[in-house]
């Protein structure tokens, strides 16, 4: 591929200098909610591209040391605020071991930025609280990094495709708001009792379970959860289903909808319908976002609704979200 994208020119200055020799191997390393989007980005690369790729948190990447990590290796590494010393820990020895880096944070000049190759920045309403347009989210920026390496290795570009489906994205997501809103009403106040939520989801909407579990519910709520794959589910975790037990699952649009089916069935047959809040993406409003992408863009709508839901559960258990916690930036650990 030698001409230009219509990539953010963050992203196509790091195509740019990938595309004489394009890597081997892929990393996705981060940590956190920056780790969870490396699940739907995998994803992604793996429908469309036969270059193997893994991904891991940055202190186990580091302490796992790869024997694959090379100099044919690119290593994505993401950090919203630049500054979390496991993944900048991680760029520097990707580095050491002479592979090429790309770091995406919401400041190019932060410490990533710096300790990477190539920066990309992105936008995130999540410590300002300014409102973005999610096209400029990290999602929408790893995405694109992703199809271009589709481009550069097996030669087909979408990127077109991608970006009017990401320009469409965000209108999306205000439908999907209005939508359901009155199921959030509904289950808000129920949800708010509870000690112990879990999130299940699998492909591409695995990691805004994840997320969702540990950095809202657990991290932000102080409720107990975990965010379990839809197919894991029924080697263990089911047992502890019943009429009280509260779930969240969120029923993609990508090839792993069965797995998050069965779940659903399952929990219907023996769960109560009132404490299993379903998130499904055929129910939304996708109009604008290419078939092709819409498995990959609905994890960012159920992400963007569910955080709504948070604040609503917040205000019921009067439990700040960003302000309350007690240990996470408020002493070295
Ligand atoms: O590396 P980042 O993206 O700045 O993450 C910092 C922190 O923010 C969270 O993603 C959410 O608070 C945590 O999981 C993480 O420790």
């Amino acid at each position: 591929m030698t001409q230009a994208t219509p990539f953010h020119p963050d992203v196509e200055s790091a195509l740019s200098a990938l595309r004489a020799t394009p890597p081997a191997r892929v990393y996705f390393v981060a940590c956190g909610g920056s780790l969870s989007i490396m699940y739907p980005a995998k994803f992604l690369l793996d429908q469309h591209a036969a270059i193997p790729s893994d991904l891991f948190n940055g202190a186990e990447f580091t302490a796992r040391a790869p024997k694959g990590l090379g100099k044919d290796s690119l290593v994505i590494l993401c950090s919203m605020t630049g500054t979390t010393k496991e993944t900048l820990a991680a760029a520097e020895f990707a580095r050491s071991r002479g592979a090429r880096t790309v770091g995406l944070t919401t400041e190019t000049g932060s410490p990533l930025g710096k300790a990477c190759d190539h920066a990309i920045g992105f936008e995130a309403p999540y410590t300002t609280g300014v409102p973005i347009d999610a096209k400029n989210s990290n999602y929408a920026r790893i995405y694109q990094l992703v199809m271009g390496l589709v481009a550069l290795t097996e030669g087909t570009d979408y990127s077109q495709a991608l970006m009017s489906s990401l320009a469409a994205l965000q209108p999306a997501i205000d439908r999907a708001h209005t939508a359901f809103a009155p199921r959030f009403a509904d289950f808000a106040p129920r949800f708010a009792k509870q000690e112990v939520i879990y999130t299940v989801a699998s492909g591409a909407s695995f990691g805004a379970a994840y997320s969702f579990a540990i950095c809202v519910l657990m991290e932000m709520q102080w409720i107990n959860s975990q965010a379990i794959h839809a197919n894991e589910f029924f080697h263990g975790p089911f047992e502890v289903v019943d009429k009280d037990r509260a779930f969240i699952l969120l029923k993609g649009c990508d090839s792993t909808r069965p797995l998050e089916d069965r779940a659903d069935t399952f929990l219907h047959r023996f769960g109560a319908a009132e404490n299993i809040l379903v998130l499904d993406a055929a129910s939304l409003d996708l109009t604008g976002i290419d078939p092709m992408f819409q498995g990959n863009l609905a994890p960012l709508i159920f992400f963007d609704t569910l955080w709504r839901f948070a604040y609503q559960v917040a205000d019921l258990r009067q439990h700040e979200m960003l302000e309350g916690r007690r240990y996470m930036k408020k002493l070295s650990y």
